[in-house]
């Protein structure tokens, strides 16, 4: 159950564009790229102060942050013979936008998974706020303070925009679907929970949605709904997996601004991504993963151009965009054709 102190508690969040399926402007944009390239770095306070601590953390695996939210070591999860996540030592810097990016396979959903308690690894532990988190359940790691999106499952689908809502002030939708509907067990906070989620979907612009089939929504309204869904817990950290998947080139924008306002109110936000124009824009902080091992982290500038991530994602996709230019980088290209002539 979420804490009574801090149930109705919304943070007004400013300046965050509508998010309308077809925006007023007349310069819808074509792709997502496009779209993208319209979007400045943040330039808000917390955007400049989390850019500000990170410039003194040397960009090398397993660095030590300045004020850890999140620390994890010696994470391994197994499968058979293969080992799907080797985490030696990952810091996540409290109050910045992390992000959690590699190749298909690397290991990067089964290692969140790990740390939010939906799957137990073979050994490791980590904390979260300086509580061990190491086998505790789903349930219960959301309500310390650490809650991730959920895609919308089948099931899901077929509950309306506020029960979506409802269903996740009572914990995680994806653990107690049935339990949670069963009325007498949230019938005295339902009152609350409607208003709270009422206002987080004013937020997201989902209001008018709000007794619409979710299943209904289109890509991005359902990523909109992902994130409104997890705010429900209060959360201190938000882990969003795929925020930019299957999302409309004329909500890019929108949804970039959410998140990036999800740091501007003092969230931690760790999430997976593939579309590394939207981590390079957004990310304060890029680790990348591969083979289950991390091989890189630092600032997004630089991490996209390291030896090690480009290896790891032309080893895996040899068409893979990394959304910086960063192989078409001198320096790069010059590395990449001297390794060429040495085959
Ligand atoms: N339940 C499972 N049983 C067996 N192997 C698994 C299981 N879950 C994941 N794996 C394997 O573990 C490895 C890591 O998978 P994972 O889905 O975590 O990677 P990923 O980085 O999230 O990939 P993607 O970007 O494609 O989602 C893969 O080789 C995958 O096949």
């Amino acid at each position: 159950m979420p804490d009574e102190t801090t149930e109705n508690k919304v943070t007004e969040v400013s300046d965050v564009p509508e998010a309308t399926d077809v925006p007023e402007s007349t310069d819808v944009p074509d792709s997502t790229v496009e779209a993208l390239d319209a979007v400045e770095r943040s330039e808000t306070a917390a955007a400049k102060a989390a850019e500000h601590v990170l410039a003194a953390v040397e960009p090398t695996v397993g660095v030590s942050k300045p004020d850890p939210i999140l620390v994890v070591d010696d994470v391994e999860r197994r499968f058979g013979g293969m080992t799907a996540v080797d985490v030696q030592h990952l810091e996540v810097q409290r109050g910045v936008i992390t992000a959690l990016i590699g190749p298909n396979g690397a290991g990067k959903t089964t290692f969140f998974n790990l740390l939010t308690g939906f799957d137990k690894p073979n050994q490791g532990t980590w904390s979260f706020e300086g509580r061990s988190l190491g086998g505790v359940s789903a349930a219960k790691v959301a309500r310390n303070g650490m809650v991730r999106t959920f895609q919308l499952t089948k099931a899901l689908s077929r509950l309306t925009v506020m029960q979506n809502m409802l269903l996740a002030a009572m914990g995680n939708p994806g653990e107690n679907l049935f339990g949670s509907l069963v009325k007498p067990l949230w019938a005295g906070t339902e009152k609350r929970n409607t208003e709270k989620a009422l206002e987080l979907l004013e937020r997201f612009k989902l209001d008018a949605k709000k007794d619409d089939f979710a299943g209904s929504l289109s890509g991005g309204q359902r990523k909109l709904l992902e994130m409104a869904r997890a705010l429900m817990t209060d959360p201190t950290m938000i882990m969003l997996d795929e925020p930019m998947a299957g999302v409309n080139p004329a909500l890019v924008q929108s949804l970039l601004h959410h998140i990036q306002a999800l740091r501007d109110d003092g969230m931690t936000v760790l999430f997976v991504e593939h579309d590394m124009h939207a981590v390079r824009h957004i990310s304060d902080w890029v680790v990348v993963m591969a083979e289950g091992k991390i091989v890189a982290e630092g600032p997004p500038k630089s991490v996209m151009q390291d030896q090690a991530v480009i290896d790891a994602y032309l080893g895996a996709h040899h068409d893979t965009d990394l959304g910086d230019d960063s192989l078409l980088d001198p320096a790069v290209l010059a590395r990449l054709e001297a390794e060429e002539e040495k085959r």
